[in-house]
């Protein structure tokens, strides 16, 4: 006995007239019925499926598909023409082999047009968006890893404000963005999609679910360095300084021996921290506090704003308007924050010993209590003032136990540090202004809380 289920509309994608044909004809032959094209949702996987509707009649089977076409053209979020960058160097190289096998088949079902480009540097894509007419696009994807997502969503968002000629002010860009994940973290793929998987991603674009989601701007000395979602400096900086250079190497392996380099050589920032604390909700976490650190608990205004400041040895700071999910930290390097409240997660590490850092960083990987550390502190803000004072808390040369306790050492003035912006590497000098703006961009998928754990971190 066949059993009888409900199949909602807004699940299908294309629907097809099923003629009988014989081997190498191409059109006509007798009507079977309908086939509809229809996404499952399998826990956070999105799957292609196939419904059959049975009926011999070509009257009916007409009626039946003109109908249905007419209701789906009525889903005005779906896209209809799109713009795609495929970075083809991304992680394994495999970006374009990715688009052709699963992404390119599901598009031309749903009658989706596109305007391919292959990015052939760093920058192609931005100075593409710079240029092009957006209006004719109803939305743009991109396939690659963090960096050229990065780097879209800065084009979007700067092309939006250069059009609305408003340069003080971020302007909401114009067009949603698909991510088809091909890099080695995909971390706003994951916080958008839950997994990392082209097909959930395709069917999010296909099926124009829209999700709004908070950016940051990054500026120093008044100028604006990009927009972006998420910011290390410190550990997470370093860590990439060390990286980059090891671009020869497998992204697994580069990224295990940054790990390694960087604990090895572990270093904490002399920095003044201000941060804004979000309105209404100023989660702390953990309440743990440094008691080494000078810290105004009053808070400072500035016009409007009240700022709180605080002087410190960090070996981390993070700010983060995403969660930042991914599988190797599937809460997130910044557990429960909103895609879109209009805030970010700021993360300090303080002073520790190596190992109570590893710690620390161990319990990413698995469930939580990362932040249950009387080194770490966080808070929920909506701006943050980062500025590194030239005396570093340095360790370079020893590597033994509890190096990051130790007398900082002077750096020289001028010192650009290192930055990971969205996973690339930015240097900067001076003191780095950091605003989230709320809902700055919207990106094709779904706030999720978790992600689908596939990989085992076993760095340490
Ligand atoms: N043809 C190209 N050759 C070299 N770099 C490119 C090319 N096209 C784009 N890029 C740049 O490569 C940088 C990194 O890209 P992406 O993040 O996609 O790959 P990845 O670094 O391997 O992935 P992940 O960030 O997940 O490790 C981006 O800044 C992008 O602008």
């Amino acid at each position: 006995m066949q059993q009888a289920c409900v199949l909602l509309l807004q699940d299908v994608f294309a629907v097809k007239v099923k003629r009988r044909r014989a081997a190498g004809q191409q059109s006509g032959g007798a009507v079977l019925g309908l086939a509809l094209f229809c996404c499952r949702r399998r826990e956070k996987r999105l799957e292609e499926d196939t419904v059959h509707l049975h009926n011999a009649s070509s009257e009916h089977t007409h009626t039946w598909y003109n109908k249905l076409k007419e209701l789906l053209t009525g889903f005005s979020s779906r896209p209809r023409y799109l713009k795609v960058f495929i970075n083809p160097s991304s992680h394994k190289k495999e970006a374009i082999h990715i688009y052709r096998e699963h992404v390119a088949p599901l598009f031309k079902m749903a009658d989706i047009h596109t305007d391919i480009t292959v990015t052939e540097r760093k920058g192609h894509a931005l100075s593409v968006i710079q240029e092009c007419k957006l209006d004719k696009y109803d939305g743009v994807v991109c396939v690659g890893g963090d960096g050229s997502v990065a780097e879209l969503c800065h084009a979007l968002v700067l092309r939006a404000q250069l059009d609305a000629n408003c340069p003080e002010e971020p302007v909401k860009a114009v067009l949603p963005i698909g991510i088809i994940p091909a890099g080695s973290t995909d971390v706003v793929s994951c916080s958008v999609h839950g997994v990392r998987d082209p097909v959930t991603a395709t069917l999010h674009i296909v099926l124009g679910h829209l999700q709004q989601v908070d950016m940051c701007s990054f500026s120093s000395c008044g100028q604006l360095v990009r927009f972006g979602f998420s910011a290390m400096f410190g550990f997470g900086g370093w860590s990439l300084a060390h990286a980059e250079k090891k671009r020869w190497m497998s992204s697994s392996r580069r990224r295990e021996y940054a790990l390694v380099k960087t604990l090895a050589k572990l270093r904490s920032e002399d920095c003044q921290l201000s941060f804004l604390p979000a309105k209404k909700t100023n989660l702390c976490l953990s309440g743990h506090q440094d008691q080494d650190q000078v810290e105004k608990d009053d808070p400072v205004s500035e016009g409007n704003e009240s700022w709180i400041t605080k002087q410190g040895l960090y070996l981390n700071i993070s700010v983060m308007s995403i969660p930042c999910l991914s599988p190797h930290a599937p809460k997130g390097l910044a557990p429960n924050t909103s895609l879109t409240n209009g805030s970010a997660l700021l993360i300090t590490v303080g002073k520790a010993s190596r190992s109570e850092f590893i710690k620390h960083l161990k319990r990413y990987n698995s469930s939580s209590g990362q932040f249950n550390f009387p080194f770490v502190e966080t808070h929920s803000v909506s701006a943050v003032k980062l500025h590194p004072f030239s005396l570093a808390g340095c360790s370079e040369e020893s590597e033994e136990e509890g190096d990051a306790k130790e007398a900082p050492t002077i750096l020289s003035e001028g010192v650009a540090l290192p930055w990971n912006i969205d996973g690339e590497l930015l240097e900067i000098e001076s003191e780095v202004l950091i605003r989230v703006h709320s809902r700055l961009i919207t990106l094709y998928g779904e706030e999720v809380d978790e992600a689908e754990s596939t990989t085992s971190c076993n760095c340490f």
